[in-house]
């Protein structure tokens, strides 16, 4: 069977197949460290049909290239893939253009769940040189200790790596409907019958308690109610004051404290609980980069929590989960309240039918896309991989997919929380990421952003610095204090990398999440000219760009970088 192949230059080291054992060399390229690797498409000028693969890729002449497989299982076939991949570098393609040497670092972002299987320093280590950009914190677990000892260890990561940053984000817990502890798991079959109660305190093989009090009057019987997010289903047959009889549709496991939706319905609770609001204030203490807000029904709710945070003083983004049946009628309102969203599929897939899933997520990137909002997939895209070592590759297919429908994150849950395999799973999102990113033709402007953003002048900078590094298939470098400009440019898409110089360690922070984009914390100097040559410099002391390469160089935004010198500059340099 054939195997999806990512392509990667590794400089100065020629393809070298007897150099180490299979196993060493795919460790070695699998390392995925977001800044120190550079990424080719392969070489050639032609496009072709490989087998049963469209190959079509930009070239830049005579960039080494090495072949990654999807998962470790496939190193004793590294072999192989070498010797079929080298017959691909005749083919390809310069649909971008004469110029076109396009830098293919990984754009797309991967945010990782922090959990029991990943909570200590060393795989906060690992996770981040295997290619996490952001630590999701889930406050429907754990405790203000453990979330607070994870924000530590990351912070400490990035206060000593020379060369990358990981973002946190904060996912509040939400109005969830949660039935309670039980002393083991119960196995129900369909047809038998079972009871959920708002009494506290209840977990028997036939009846647990639900933690939310309207419970009985949210639902009706004839309803279906489903423990997470479908691996149960029951159907609500009747209920009393304090209880709701069902009978078992689909059986299985029920374990402690499992997330329970009605089919079609959201619970009656606000957006924003006390608990959430308790934990958003852990939030600021920390610093944390994104909130990301359960179960929001509407824009009133981020309004109130980004006027929280004005008070506060935090800059902190909003990122909106949509995962709730009330929020799609208004989405428009919500994104555009909001700094981004979360395509949050395992409770959208249960409010709603399942089959409405993948169009959501489509019209919510686009959504996203063309009112410049980051945009997150998430849940399942890796699930087996909690208990199995390598994907399905449907896994691998839904991956492909949300990169190229242009999603800023891609997300693991459990596959990292408490999975068997987090380290491979990142690797295998890592790498089929870059697979998918190097087959996006380049050089292309997407034609529905800019016509929304021309009416100012930082957007308009944004747009014809985006079309500029395309045309001449440059990187771009953006000096940045706010960070806004570089997620301006990220909007946009452009071919290669965004290099994100920014003074400030928070806004490097946080422009870990964004698409396309490299942040780089460095201090600026009184005057731009030294300014450009510190950056430059330092781009290529790390092997990010070579001398003699051309980048695109912008200083734009709304608020002075220099504060005698035009605020507005895109030229194009020689490094
Ligand atoms: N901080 C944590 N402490 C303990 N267990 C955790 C933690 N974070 C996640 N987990 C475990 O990992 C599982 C998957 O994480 P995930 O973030 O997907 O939570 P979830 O409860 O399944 O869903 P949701 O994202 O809707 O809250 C959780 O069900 C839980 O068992
Ligand atoms: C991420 C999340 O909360 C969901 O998919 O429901």
């Amino acid at each position: 069977m054939s195997q999806v192949v990512a392509t990667r230059s590794i400089h100065s080291t020629p393809l070298s197949p007897g150099s180490g054992s299979a196993h060493d060399r795919a460790q070695k390229f699998l390392k995925p460290a977001t800044f120190s690797s550079t990424v080719f498409p392969p070489q050639g000028n032609k496009c072709s049909q490989i087998g049963f693969r469209s190959f079509s890729i930009s070239a830049r002449k005579s960039a080494p290239v090495e072949v990654v497989p999807v998962s470790l299982e496939d190193d004793s076939k590294i072999e192989e893939h070498l010797k079929h991949f080298r017959g691909m570098q005749q083919f390809g393609d310069s649909s971008a253009g004469m110029w076109s040497k396009p830098t293919f670092r990984r754009k797309t972002k991967i945010v990782c769940t922090i959990g029991p299987s990943t909570d200590t320093k060393e795989m906060i280590w690992q996770l981040a040189e295997a290619g996490m950009n952001v630590a999701r914190l889930n406050m429907s677990h754990g405790d203000h200790a453990s979330h607070q000892k994870v924000i530590d260890l990351v912070k400490e990561y990035n206060a000593q790596s020379k060369d990358n940053v990981i973002a946190i984000m904060l996912d509040t817990k939400g109005p969830e409907v949660r039935s309670g502890d039980l002393p083991q798991p119960v196995t129900l079959n369909s047809g038998q019958e079972f009871t959920f109660t708002i009494q506290r305190g209840v977990g028997t093989a036939d009846c647990v308690s639900v933690n939310y009090d309207d419970f009985v009057n949210d639902v009706e019987a004839g309803d279906m109610l489903l423990v997470d997010g479908g691996m149960m289903s029951f159907l609500v047959t009747s209920k009393t004051h304090d209880s709701v009889k069902c009978e078992v549709v689909d059986g299985g496991e029920l374990k402690s404290r499992r997330h329970l939706n009605v089919r079609g319905k959201s619970a009656t609770l606000p957006s924003i609980t006390e608990k959430d609001w308790d934990d958003i204030k852990f939030g600021v203490d920390n610093q944390v980069d994104f909130y990301a807000v359960s179960f929001v029904k509407d824009a009133e709710v981020v309004h109130e929590l980004k006027n929280y945070l004005k008070s506060c003083g935090a800059d902190i983004h909003v990122i909106v989960k949509i995962e709730s049946a009330d929020s799609i009628p208004n989405l428009h309102s919500i994104i555009t309240a909001s700094d981004g969203a979360m395509v949050a599929r395992g409770d959208l897939g249960a409010e709603l039918p399942i089959e409405e899933v993948p169009l959501l997520q489509e019209e919510i990137i686009n959504l996203c896309r063309s009112m410049g909002k980051a945009v997150i997939v998430a849940t399942n895209m890796l699930e087996s991989m909690i208990v199995h070592p390598t994907p399905t590759r449907a896994e691998v297919s839904d991956i492909a997919i949300a990169v190229r429908e242009g999603s800023d994150g891609i997300m693991l849950s459990g596959e990292t929380a408490h999975g068997k395999f987090p380290l491979k799973a990142v690797k295998v999102m890592h790498t089929v990421a870059l697979r998918t990113e190097a087959t996006i033709p380049g050089g292309q402007m997407p034609p529905n952003i800019g016509q929304v953003f021309k009416n100012h002048m930082s957007e308009m900078f944004a747009y014809h610095a985006t079309m500029m590094s395309n045309t001449l298939g440059t990187s771009t470098v953006v000096f940045t204090r706010t960070g806004s400009m570089a997620i301006l440019l990220s909007h946009y898409r452009p071919s290669a990398t965004i290099f994100a110089f920014t003074n400030e360690k928070r806004v490097q922070q946080k422009l870990a999440l964004y698409q396309g984009v490299c942040p780089i914390y460095m201090e600026f100097c009184n005057d731009a000219e030294a300014t450009f040559i510190r950056a430059l410099d330092l781009l290529q002391k790390q092997g990010m760009v070579k001398k003699g390469e051309e980048v695109a160089l912008v200083q734009s935004g709304r608020q002075p970088i220099w504060r005698f010198q035009s605020t507005h500059n895109i030229q194009i340099r020689k490094v």
